[in-house]
């Protein structure tokens, strides 16, 4: 299977900093990726380049096999949905959505188009909108106005960029699973760019990690979840994220900071170094708060009614993680914790690249 959209070494400079460095992306035919990274990250310049609307200094861009890396913005069969927004302001809604399919490019009949519009209205629930003027709108409003536009044509191709950020939180959620029932209908393909985790998790089928003009690692939440490829991918995923403790390599154990007994190798299979300093990495859900193993102290409680999100200190580092219940601790606290059989990965403690190789083949 070819990609519908395959970006390779992609780099990009502006006033000679660079926000892309060898960006390397495959979104495969009627898959939704989500491109998660913090903001600065290079998300919207990766988006603006497989658009068009930002000359990339090296790399190619393939759309459906053609090379378009030198091609128009126009020429290209994409739909972009930006954070600004990009509706006309001398044209109702109802004429906004509609301008992409009266362009000389689709020409539809006008049966045709306002078939679409008044579906792609209804998924949007801004059907009661069409006549108003655009702008007479609230944020939210001109926002779904805008990922209407971009719905109501069948690209091969949608680019969104945080197109959920100026929505509260249950319009965004409804969205959400409006865009993927569009996707299940249409098999549409999408690039998803967020910096939200849940956002991502909840809408894509695969995830690229960007941070700093790199692809850090791409697949299903599952596979960077049971590998991640460095400590960077764990502080962006999970939730609450990974937890990380300062330890040691020697002689043949783990030793982390302020835990009384070191932890055996064989947990980590197969190791880059045989001593050194490095960081443990462990899902929270792997750290079991209890009775017994390393003394921790409850720093921070966050009430969330049937179960709380605690912030727990260890001399090694500091995590998050949510209990079941309604008031399992209590701030200030002490506690033990205790590390899952078999859980956690080891990364070099200065680059963050991952040296344990658990579950891989030697
Ligand atoms: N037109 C521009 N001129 C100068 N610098 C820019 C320009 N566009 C982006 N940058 C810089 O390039 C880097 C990547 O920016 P980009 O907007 O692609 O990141 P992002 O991941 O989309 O961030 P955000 O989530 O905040 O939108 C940032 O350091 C940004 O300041």
């Amino acid at each position: 299977m070819s990609a519908m959209l395959d970006i390779r070494g992609l780099k990009k400079a502006y006033r000679r900093k660079a926000a892309l460095r060898g960006i390397d992306l495959a979104v495969e035919e009627h898959e939704i990726l989500a491109l998660l990274g913090p903001t600065g990250a290079g998300k919207s310049s990766t988006l603006l380049a497989a658009a068009g609307l930002v000359e990339p200094d090296a790399g190619t861009i393939r759309l459906a096999g053609r090379d378009v890396t030198g091609a128009e913005a126009s020429s290209r069969d994409v739909s972009i949905v930006f954070e600004g927004f990009n509706l006309l302001p001398v044209l109702n809604v109802r004429d906004n959505i509609a301008f992409a399919l009266r362009s000389p490019k689709y020409r539809e009949a006008e049966a045709e188009i306002a078939r679409r519009v008044g579906r792609t209205a209804e998924l949007l629930r801004i059907a009661h909108l069409l006549d108003r003027d655009t702008g007479t709108l609230s944020g939210g409003e001109r926002q779904r106005v805008s990922i209407a536009r971009a719905l109501v044509r069948r690209p091969l191709l949608y680019l969104l960029d945080e197109p959920l950020s100026a929505l509260d939180l249950k319009l965004r959620e409804g969205l959400r699973a409006e865009l993927r029932q569009i996707h299940r209908e249409h098999g549409t393909t999408m690039l998803y760019a967020t910096h939200d985790y849940h956002g991502a998790i909840a809408i894509a089928d695969r995830i690229a990690i960007i941070d700093e003009g790199r692809i850090l690692q791409t697949g299903t939440i599952e596979a960077i979840y049971a590998r991640p490829a460095e400590a960077f991918v764990g502080r962006l995923v999970g939730s609450p994220s990974m937890a990380f403790f300062e330890a040691e390599l020697r002689d043949g154990g783990l030793l982390v900071k302020g835990f009384g007994a070191p932890l055996a190798l064989s947990r980590f299979g197969r190791l880059a170094a045989a001593n050194g300093p490095v960081t443990l990495g462990v899902w929270p859900e792997d750290i079991v708060v209890g009775e017994e193993g390393e003394p921790g102290r409850v720093y921070a409680v966050d009430n969330r009614g049937y179960e709380v999100a605690i912030q727990i200190e260890t001399p090694a580092g500091s995590f998050r993680k949510v209990l079941e219940g309604r008031r399992p601790v209590g701030q200030g606290d002490t506690i033990r914790v205790r590390i899952g059989e078999g859980a956690g990965f080891l990364f070099d403690a200065t680059s963050g690249a991952r040296v344990s190789h658990q579950g891989e083949r030697a």
